[in-house]
């Protein structure tokens, strides 16, 4: 587990930063999923400074672990305009944090559910992941 860390070690990034940019995860609650809730907030990471999406693992919500280091795994390796983009992770004090991308129109299933009449969005503003967003 330490040496597989080791190879995404540039994506680290530290909770006080974080905690920083949500006021201690107290507010800019953006959504919840299965992984827990998410936060916006604007921090420095490998790619520069900007907008991101702040997931915070609540092990109650039955992910763990597992699905932490999948998600890392998968989306630190494959880059696609269609895929969101995972500028980060924390991995500190029991904390599990993922970071990415902000996608400012918010989830691709939500807008499609709402708006199921309209034709297409253009295809450079699509994006999609396991999680389906776009900007
Ligand atoms: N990168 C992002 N940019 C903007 N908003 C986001 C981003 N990621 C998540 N969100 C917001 O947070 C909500 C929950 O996101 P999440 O991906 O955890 O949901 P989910 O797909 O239901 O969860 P899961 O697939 O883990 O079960 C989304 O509906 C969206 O509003």
């Amino acid at each position: 587990m330490e040496s597989f860390m080791k190879e995404f070690e540039h994506l680290k990034i530290h909770l006080e930063d974080l905690k920083k940019a949500t006021n201690s995860f107290g507010s800019k609650v953006i959504g919840v999923g299965g992984f827990g809730k998410v936060y916006e907030g604007e921090i420095s990471h490998s790619k520069g400074r900007s907008l991101v999406a702040i997931k915070r693992l609540s092990r109650e919500f039955g992910q763990g672990d597992p699905e932490f280091l999948k998600e890392i795994m998968m989306l630190s390796r494959y880059s696609h305009e269609n895929l969101i983009t995972l500028l980060g992770y924390c991995d500190e004090d029991g904390e599990k944090i993922l970071v990415y991308e902000h996608a400012s129109n918010g989830s691709l299933d939500r807008h499609l559910s709402s708006n199921c009449n309209t034709p297409c969005f253009p295809k450079s503003k699509s994006r999609s992941s396991v999680d389906c967003y776009w900007n």
